[in-house]
């Protein structure tokens, strides 16, 4: 299933599996990017906040030094939060270190603004210890900025990332481009059905983040999900990360071990047997008030998650 894709409404075809890039340690990331575009990855998913594009960069490097041709690859990098005011410049920021003239998708990465002009460039704190956030600033003045980026050609498309549903009615009215995606945490401890169906309906593409449960792959033990693998005879991950498929997702794995990148690439058709033993057990947590979400920066803003609203 590696070159399954799906289509988004810019045309662009994006592929169903992509590498993840967050917290890809120092050293790693780039072994691992030349890796995955070796064994058949398509979509390298990054960001100017993990630090790493300069490593992302010379792992696509390698991987057109041996002959991948630059249109052949899906690359996405997000605007961080302390450029949401200035989103042409976080853009080239991430372009020069990812040594590219565009990407084929940008992001806002969380829908807020963070000091420009703070103590850091990634995440400035106040005296106090807390995240500098100004909290006056409208998130549909930030994508009045990325529709702006498209005639640029330094992206191919624009998209959000943590929109929840109350975010992104906020700014729909007001798009005159629609995001071509929403990438937001996914998996079957956080269907997040209503934002799901919410852009399923407008036709902007899911991307799950944190498949596996993030850090560690936490959810990698969960009853349900290990009973599907066994009777499937794969390893977990391969269940956690095929959930997304019939949903019509795009999935993000990440990994800079090499064997986890290969074993990952091996999606698996689930039958309607499983999908409804994931389901099950979602509408378990639901019930039971218990749906998690892995990724919980410490903005100090209701972003209206489904886990905590
Ligand atoms: N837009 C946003 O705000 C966010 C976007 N993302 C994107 O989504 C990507 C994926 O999410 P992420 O949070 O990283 O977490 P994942 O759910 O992809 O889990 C990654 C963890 O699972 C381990 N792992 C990977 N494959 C396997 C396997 N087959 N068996 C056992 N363990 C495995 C990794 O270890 P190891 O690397 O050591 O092999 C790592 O510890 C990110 O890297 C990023 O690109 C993620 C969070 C937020
Ligand atoms: O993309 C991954 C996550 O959103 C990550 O960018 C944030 O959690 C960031 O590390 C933060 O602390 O705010």
């Amino acid at each position: 299933m590696a070159d399954k894709t799906f289509k988004l409404n810019t045309g662009q075809d994006i592929p169903a599996l992509g590498l993840g890039t967050w917290q890809g340690e120092p050293g790693k990331v780039k072994t691992a990017v030349a890796h995955a575009l070796k064994a058949g990855y398509r979509l390298i998913d990054g960001a100017y906040c993990y630090g790493n594009e300069d490593e992302v960069g010379q792992g696509l490097a390698e991987a057109f030094a041996a002959g991948l041709k630059r249109e052949d690859v899906f690359v996405v990098s997000k605007v961080w939060a302390t450029y949401t005011t200035r989103c042409e410049l976080g853009l080239q920021k991430s372009l020069d270190k990812l040594g590219l003239d565009y990407v084929d998708l940008f992001l806002v990465h969380w829908p807020l603004l963070m000091n420009p002009e703070g103590n850091d460039d990634r995440f400035p704190k106040l005296p106090n210890g807390e995240r500098d956030i100004i909290r006056s600033h409208n998130h549909v003045d930030t994508w009045k900025q990325m529709e702006k980026l498209v005639a640029t050609g330094k992206t191919k498309a624009i998209g959000v990332s943590n929109y929840s549903k109350r975010y992104l009615e906020q700014l729909l009215p007001h798009a005159t481009i629609k995001p071509a995606v929403n990438q937001i945490e996914n998996h079957p401890a956080l269907p997040q059905q209503e934002i799901v169906d919410l852009c399923k309906q407008e036709g902007i593409h899911i991307m799950a983040y944190s498949p596996l449960g993030s850090t560690g792959g936490p959810l990698l033990t969960a009853e349900p999900v290990v009973q599907i693998a066994e009777k499937h005879g794969v390893p977990a991950s391969t269940v956690l990360l095929s959930y997304h498929i019939p949903r019509g997702s795009t999935v993000l794995a990440k990994s800079v071990t090499p064997s986890r990148i290969d074993a990952n690439l091996k999606l698996i058709d689930l039958d309607a047997d499983d999908v409804k033993v994931l389901n099950d057990y979602s509408d378990r947590l639901g019930k039971e008030k218990k749906f998690q979400r892995f990724v919980y920066p410490p903005f100090g803003v209701e972003f209206g998650f489904p886990d905590k609203s």
